[in-house]
């Protein structure tokens, strides 16, 4: 398999609209690796749902080069599509029928054998719950049971767009630890959401975009980078406050100090008889590496 599941190159989507030219994905370049989950993170109306379905062929790019699996797509798409899970919208699924059943229908509809069906069931953790009918699912349910959809013809890449969307805190952690569980099988993932920080927890790396542009790209520990700031207490939090302004760093509420040296803090702090009782590193999440980034720039699409 190449290095690379998916790749675009200068991609980009112009929308006509009454208002005139609307540029919802604009020159990007989009690279996810082999395996674990890769986030692609932006707020509302960035571009991430015109990239997936650019990508799936349910819409045609303006400019740019597009691979999966190394093929050019979408001209060689029906090469790849085979081995391509997604769920992009809401798939149509029987009410009446039992998730089993709805699994079923559709295993045989592609020639996947009912094996497939017990293996997706357990994956997305609706055993006991699969012989309930659909219309009695929770809204978690019925987006596992989408997932367990995609995962009959066992793909090595699956796109979820937005998958927690609308779900209660319970519906998000059951998500989240089926998503957890196929990156760790070794299916790439790619993860659409503007939930930055929900995010955080499973993904292996990421693309942060805005405005349909990449606003950055890497393995997730290396964007939130190494702590910066360390949480002090002490027992006068104004004098340390105090004593470590003097000593040049910059002190935020909270005694929050920004620095990469935490050994400096102590070292400032005894020398004028002040004993810390804490101090604890504070990593940055996503979320506060995309405000950097953005700098709280509407993010939307531009025209
Ligand atoms: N068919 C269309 N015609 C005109 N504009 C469109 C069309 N589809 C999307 N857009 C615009 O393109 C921009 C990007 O939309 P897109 O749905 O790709 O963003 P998104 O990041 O997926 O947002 P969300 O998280 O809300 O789904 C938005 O401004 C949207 O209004």
């Amino acid at each position: 398999m190449p290095e690379l599941v998916i790749e675009t190159t200068g991609l980009r989507k112009e929308f006509s609209t009454r208002r005139g030219r609307r540029i919802a994905v604009d020159q990007l370049d989009l690279a996810v690796p082999a395996g674990g989950v890769h986030g692609f993170l932006g707020p509302n109306g960035s571009g991430k749902t015109t990239t997936i379905r650019m990508l799936l062929g349910l819409a045609r790019a303006t400019a740019g080069e597009m691979r999966l699996f190394g093929e050019p797509v979408p001209h060689r798409l029906p090469s790849v599509i085979g081995r391509i899970g997604a769920v992009v919208e809401s798939p149509k699924f029987s009410p009446h029928f039992s998730g089993r059943q709805n699994l079923t229908l559709l295993a045989r509809s592609i020639g996947a054998p009912t094996t497939a069906v017990d293996a997706a069931v357990d994956t997305v953790g609706l055993t006991g719950r699969d012989k309930d009918r659909f219309k009695s699912y929770s809204l978690g349910m019925k987006q596992r049971l989408a997932i367990a959809a995609t995962l009959l013809k066992e793909p090595q890449l699956l796109i979820l767009d937005e998958p927690t969307n609308g779900l209660d805190p319970a519906g998000i952690r059951e998500i989240r630890e089926t998503i957890r569980g196929l990156g760790e099988s070794g299916v790439t993932v790619l993860l659409s959401s503007h939930i930055l920080a929900e995010v955080q927890q499973v993904c292996t790396s990421a693309t942060i975009i805005g405005r349909g542009r990449m606003l950055a790209s890497g393995p997730v520990d290396e964007l939130v980078g190494t702590s910066t700031a360390y949480r002090v207490a002490a027992p006068d939090p104004d004098a340390a406050s105090r004593v470590l302004t003097e000593a040049g760093f910059t002190v935020r509420d909270g005694l929050l100090v920004e620095t990469s040296d935490p050994a400096a803090v102590t070292r400032a702090l005894g020398g004028a008889g002040i004993w810390l009782t804490e101090l604890t590193p504070v990593r940055r999440d996503l979320e506060s590496v995309f405000l950097e980034l953005t700098s709280g720039t509407e993010m939307g699409a531009s025209e």
